[in-house]
């Protein structure tokens, strides 16, 4: 997973913002020997993300070739326009996760567009600042890259060079495209996985504590920053608007036939509702962003030291490669359950191999 392989970027990268985005944009830099010039408007927050090694402080003659700008998206143009200003050579870019309006407000400011690309990277966790920061946060992840007319090709594929040196996979699409499809995949989500977790304030003694995976894999972004997340969703809100409409009317549907589920058609319509839940899950891209789908084999691990390990390596033995996995472990239970993709191909003689050898299969 680690590469080392040289940067393709070539020189100093300067990023203004080292929360999450930018300290973990920094560890990944560093890593392959870049030298990264942080800065913030947060001194704490600054002092914090070197002191993790995420790059050092500006200095005099400092001159980036290329700037990322990982700052809210309320004050990306401002702070875009400013880099664009200070570093008359530089190529800017910003990780904002909206693009239409940093854009329409760098034309406005009439800032020299020529040198600015927008990029968002489809990764990042529900805590932010540099505390949270991983170098390798975007492994694996999409990048969208939104590339303009009157921006050079050279500028673009500095860009792609940032992307790929993060292990990502840049990815092209213009600005309103981007938007219209972060609507679905990341901004509606956010609020139903919200609104959702809010019901949990209203929960009677003793529920929280029978909670499983399924409420945890639902809820896990209502942790997510709500100012940060206010800003985001302002400024994509028809796109949004129009998704959580539709969320709504699917929603009222249930709610009529749980309403009277002896009606005739009630429960074919609750069904219906959930085949075709399982039918937009399907196709969600799996392992590095191909449309590709796994089997998967749940096996029972004791909470012992190095279990873990020793299944690892049986798998290795019986030829199995282990392409996806996700642990489920109960604090109060000695027993965890290792969910392990592998190819569909290879499911049964996983389960059967694995049988033989004592292992417990729980699915
Ligand atoms: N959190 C995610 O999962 C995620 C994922 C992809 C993209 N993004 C985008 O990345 C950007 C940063 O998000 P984050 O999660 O890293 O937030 P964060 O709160 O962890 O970090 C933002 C940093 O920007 C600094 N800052 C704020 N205003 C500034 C200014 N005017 N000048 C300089 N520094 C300033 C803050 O002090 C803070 O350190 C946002 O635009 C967000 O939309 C976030
Ligand atoms: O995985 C998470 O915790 C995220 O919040 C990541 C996520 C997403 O929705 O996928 C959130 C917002 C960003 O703009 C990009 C990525």
């Amino acid at each position: 997973m680690t590469q080392n392989l040289p940067a393709r970027l070539d020189g100093s990268v300067r990023v203004v913002g080292a929360g999450l985005l930018g300290a973990s944009i920094g560890l990944g830099l560093k890593r392959l020997g870049v030298d990264v010039i942080l800065a913030d408007a947060s001194r704490a927050g600054l002092n914090l993300a070197i002191d993790y090694g995420a790059g050092r402080l500006a200095a005099e003659g400092d001159d980036p070739a290329l700037i990322i700008v990982a700052v809210p998206p309320d004050a990306t143009a401002s702070v875009v326009a400013a880099e664009l200003a200070a570093y008359p050579n530089a190529t800017v870019t910003d990780v904002a996760s909206v693009k239409v309006a940093p854009l329409a407000e760098l034309e406005e400011l009439g800032a020299d567009l020529s040198r600015y690309v927008g990029s968002h990277p489809l990764a990042g966790r529900e805590r932010g600042g540099a505390i949270s920061a991983r170098a390798d946060l975007f492994v694996g992840r999409p990048w969208v890259v939104c590339p303009r007319p009157e921006v050079g090709r050279e500028r673009v594929v500095l860009i792609e060079h940032l992307v790929l040196d993060l292990d990502a996979t840049p990815v092209t699409l213009d600005v309103d495209a981007h938007d219209a499809a972060v609507a679905l995949v990341s901004h509606a989500p956010q609020v139903v996985s919200s609104l959702m977790a809010k019901r949990l304030g209203a929960a009677p003694a003793g529920a929280l504590g029978l909670a499983g995976q399924g409420v945890r894999d639902v809820t896990r972004i209502a942790s997510s920053d709500p100012e940060l997340w206010v800003q985001i969703l302002a400024a994509n809100s028809p796109a949004v608007v129009e998704i959580l409409r539709a969320f709504r009317d699917d929603l009222d549907d249930v709610l009529r036939a749980l309403g009277d589920v002896e009606a005739s058609g009630a429960r074919r319509v609750i069904a219906q509702e959930l085949a075709a839940g399982n039918a937009g899950v399907a196709g969600l891209p799996g392992k590095h962003g191909q449309d590709r789908r796994y089997s998967s084999v749940v096996v029972m691990v004791d909470d012992t030291p190095g279990e873990l390990g020793r299944l690892f390596s049986e798998l290795g033995e019986i030829g199995v490669n282990i392409e996806d996995l996700r642990l489920e472990h109960s604090p109060e239970a000695q027993i965890g359950l290792a969910e392990i993709a592998v190819l569909p191909e290879a499911k049964a003689r996983t389960m059967d191999d694995l049988s033989a050898r004592g292992w417990r299969i729980a699915g």
